[in-house]
């Protein structure tokens, strides 16, 4: 009977990680198989919607950096599959002149030459009507920055997968790992054997990593996705150029709240607050806490004059934050044919394609194209057991 194991790699995971993870690894002749709890497409992860923010924007160079390679390999998806992915419609960025949030952006922005336009009190609503910029704000402006597709984009990366010979099984969810040089998954459709696994399981990562006798200190938390009425329809479009918009902090939050024109839904903006409340991914619709949407309510009233203070549409994503809120690529500390890439913080869909990259490079054993130390999981050793 021949040992060879089924295929090259499994990926635990068809979120956007692993769904390009899995199409880079058969780019690379790599029998590869993509394995999914659910039926796909779901809505129950962090990856479904229509829409989300691709930028440069970034408060830390290298997120900046990885995302000059980033823009080409979307571009390059869209020319191999034929579809529009992606739609520039730039990134407005509001908050306190003075403070560090507003200006690590803006200096990340020019230190790295990313268009950008500068936008003065004065002339601030000739180029951004219907928004009012707060007292002592500094505005900024992404010129690369838009929109990306985001349930188009996952299928697409799954659909080239399998053209090029790739397989998905979706209801197959993972119940055991065992490692070694071969490592045997069981699902609750079958079991696999590969020489290397990757899991991306996005909200559900730290229950699989029990498999593999691992803790990271991930956080799970439900974002509220709020829809806002346009009171005269089109005063946000996207067909108007409206951009998206990030306020970094504002009088009603510390955290950041955001928005992308409106485009998915006719009439309604998207708008959000970028934090949520602590939820199992099992019961996240029983987590019912509306805090967050009661601080976006003062601040669409205060700033949004075009909106209907009252959200007219309500959905559910959730986020797996780290503490630092920087993502893990690595392998597992005991076993280098397994490899991690887990807590995207709520901003790594616009990363998929080199993250797909830099996971396909670290299954495989080679140096990895960007320095990942801001990624590792040694960067948690010492954190307390509670945190954990
Ligand atoms: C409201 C919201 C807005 C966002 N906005 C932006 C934005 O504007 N720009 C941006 O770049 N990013 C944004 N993000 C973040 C981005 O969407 C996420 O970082 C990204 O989708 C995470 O993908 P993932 O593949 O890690 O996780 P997921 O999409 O959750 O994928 C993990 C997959 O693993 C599967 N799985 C889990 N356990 C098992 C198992 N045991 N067996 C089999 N399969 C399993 C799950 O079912 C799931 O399909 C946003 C996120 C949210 C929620
Ligand atoms: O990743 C992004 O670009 C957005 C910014 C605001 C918070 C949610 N994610």
């Amino acid at each position: 009977m021949s040992t060879e194991p089924d295929y090259d790699v499994i990926v635990i995971g068809a979120g956007v990680q692993g769904s390009f993870t899995a199409y880079q690894l058969v780019q690379r002749n790599q029998r590869t198989l993509l394995l999914e709890q659910f039926v796909l497409p779901h809505t129950r992860g962090s990856s479904h919607g229509q829409t989300r923010i691709i930028r440069k924007a970034y408060p830390q160079d290298f997120y900046t950096h990885m995302m000059d390679e980033c823009y080409e390999l979307w571009a390059q998806l869209e020319r191999e599959a034929g579809v529009r992915l992606y739609r520039q419609t730039g990134l407005l960025v509001m908050g306190p002149e003075d403070s560090q949030s507003f200006q690590n952006i803006k200096n990340t922005l020019e230190k790295n030459q990313v268009p950008m336009v500068v936008l003065t009190p004065d002339n601030f609503s000739r180029h951004i009507p219907n928004v009012r910029l707060a007292d002592g704000d500094g505005a900024v402006v992404d010129v690369t920055a838009g929109v990306l597709y985001a349930d188009r984009a996952l299928k697409t990366a799954q659909d080239q997968f399998r053209k090029m010979g790739g397989v998905i099984r979706d209801q197959a969810r993972v119940t055991d790992i065992q490692p070694g040089p071969v490592v045997t998954v069981t699902t609750s459709a079958g079991v696999y054997r590969a020489k290397s696994l990757v899991i991306t399981a996005g909200p559900w990562t730290g229950r699989v990593l029990d498999h593999v006798n691992l803790q990271l200190p991930l956080e799970v938390v439900k974002i509220n996705v709020c829809y806002w009425k346009e009171k005269c329809p089109g005063t946000y479009a996207v067909t108007k150029r409206f951009p998206c918009f990030l306020v970094t902090e504002c009088e009603e939050s510390k955290d950041d709240i955001y928005g992308l024109p409106s485009n998915e839904y006719p009439g309604l903006m998207k708008i959000c607050y970028h934090m949520g409340s602590t939820t199992d991914p099992e019961q996240r619709d029983k987590q019912t806490d509306r805090s967050d949407i009661h601080i976006l309510q003062r601040y669409v009233a205060r700033c949004l004059p075009g909106l209907d203070p009252e959200p007219a549409v309500v959905e559910s994503c959730m986020y797996t934050l780290t503490p630092d809120h920087h993502f893990v690529l690595d392998y597992h500390p005991e076993h280098r044919n397994i490899v991690i890439g887990a807590g995207f913080s709520g901003h790594g869909f616009k990363f998929g394609p080199i993250v797909g990259k830099l996971l396909c490079e670290l299954s495989l054993g080679e140096v990895p194209s960007y320095d990942l130390s801001p990624f590792r999981i040694r960067r948690f050793q010492g954190m307390s057991q509670s945190s954990l």
